[in-house]
């Protein structure tokens, strides 16, 4: 029988802000996402965060740490006449939050502009999304990946699955709409329910054969349409390792960039422990099996795992502290050492 979900932890920001500046806030990001004519305004004295080719800018900073640089809208608009581009250009600047200060912060990409070139002048380097995740703290690595996901659907919504018309963005970015035949498009993303199974005392973890050598996590897989959360959970347990779920608890959720965005649906679940036998679904992964609580705290204490010297990580490892699978087996292993 599946159990009713339970928040089990409450997110920072339902406990840090004020009400108020966080309505107000929101209020103001719903206007400015909404209105064209404020979009245009708060772009003048908004963040810009740069990206080339979706790679997004980072600089070294003095104390020694990776920082996503919020440059002015007047500074790209040099940095685009000074390289040969058009400063009109930065009116495709996407809207992707506000700060707590309410200055809008948006994302563009230079693409169209020698990479080497931008880097000089912004005194930074693009680098790999994924590189970007590591690299950077805090609230830096959702912002980045919020922003990078945006212009990637705007590169590739360009046109109306129903006519093949050019579809037109409004001034934010929030949408596209045919004006032939009036649909409006919004960005989106796929829903993936992502679980760690416990049988009481150990977890199951599973690699596909693309992970890094070594690397296990908890099982995932995309919602069917028409699925709840629950039967997707289910079903995909039933098809990768053939086992049957018997209670779940939803733990939280990310947004996950990679390859293209998807909405992840963390949850624990449970399987009797008298019917634990895996059989792995070959087609989906190359390995899935029960690992024990002292197995888990190692492979938790690897941030960089040792390498062999083909650079083959040697040793179990499980994703980075980023990643939503990391936080589910990070929780697990905390309530296994609170039972014992
Ligand atoms: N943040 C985190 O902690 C983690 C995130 N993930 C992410 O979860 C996602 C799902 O995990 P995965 O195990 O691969 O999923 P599945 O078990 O569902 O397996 C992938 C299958 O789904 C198909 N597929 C790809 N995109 C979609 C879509 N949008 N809707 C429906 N089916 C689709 C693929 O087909 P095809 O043959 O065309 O490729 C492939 O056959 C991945 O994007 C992965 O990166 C996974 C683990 C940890
Ligand atoms: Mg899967």
């Amino acid at each position: 029988m599946l159990q009713p979900l339970r928040i089990l932890f409450r997110p920072k920001w339902m406990v840090s802000r004020s009400s108020a500046s966080y309505v107000s806030r929101m209020r103001h990001l719903n206007k400015i996402k909404e209105e064209d004519e404020a979009c245009r305004a708060a772009l003048q004295s908004g963040n810009i965060f740069l990206y080339h080719k979706l790679a997004p800018l980072l600089r070294w900073t003095d104390s020694g740490i990776y920082q996503l640089p919020a440059l002015q809208t007047k500074d790209v608009e040099e940095i685009l006449e000074k390289l040969g581009g058009d400063k009109e250009m930065v009116k495709e600047s996407i809207l992707i939050n506000c700060t707590e200060q309410n200055e809008a912060q948006f994302s563009f990409d230079v693409g169209a502009i020698d990479q080497a070139a931008v880097e000089e002048q912004c005194r930074g380097t693009f680098v790999d999304l994924r590189k970007a995740f590591f690299l950077l703290r805090g609230s830096e690595a959702p912002l980045v990946a919020r922003g990078q996901a945006l212009l990637r659907w705007h590169q590739t919504n360009g046109f109306c699955s129903s006519t093949g018309q050019p579809t037109q963005r409004n001034q934010s970015g929030s949408q596209r709409v045919c004006h032939s035949s009036g649909i409006t498009y919004y960005p989106k993303m796929s829903p993936v329910v992502i679980v760690l199974v416990s049988d009481g005392k150990r977890c199951l973890l599973g690699r596909q054969s693309t992970f890094p050598r070594g690397m296990y996590s908890a099982l995932a897989g995309f919602c069917d349409i028409g699925e709840t959360m629950e039967e997707a959970l289910r079903r995909e347990i039933a098809e990768e390792v053939g086992l049957e779920v018997e209670s779940i608890q939803y733990s939280g959720s990310q947004h996950w960039p990679f390859p293209q965005s998807s909405f992840m649906v963390a949850c624990h679940a449970t399987v009797n422990p008298d019917k634990t036998h895996v059989s792995v679904d070959k087609e989906e992964l190359e390995d899935a099996r029960w690992f024990s609580l002292e197995e888990v705290q190692e492979a938790l204490t690897i941030k960089v795992p040792p390498r062999n010297n083909k650079g083959e990580p040697t040793v179990f490892w499980v994703p980075p502290s980023y990643a939503i699978a990391n936080r589910l087996i990070q929780e697990w292993a905390n309530q296994q050492h609170l039972k014992s």
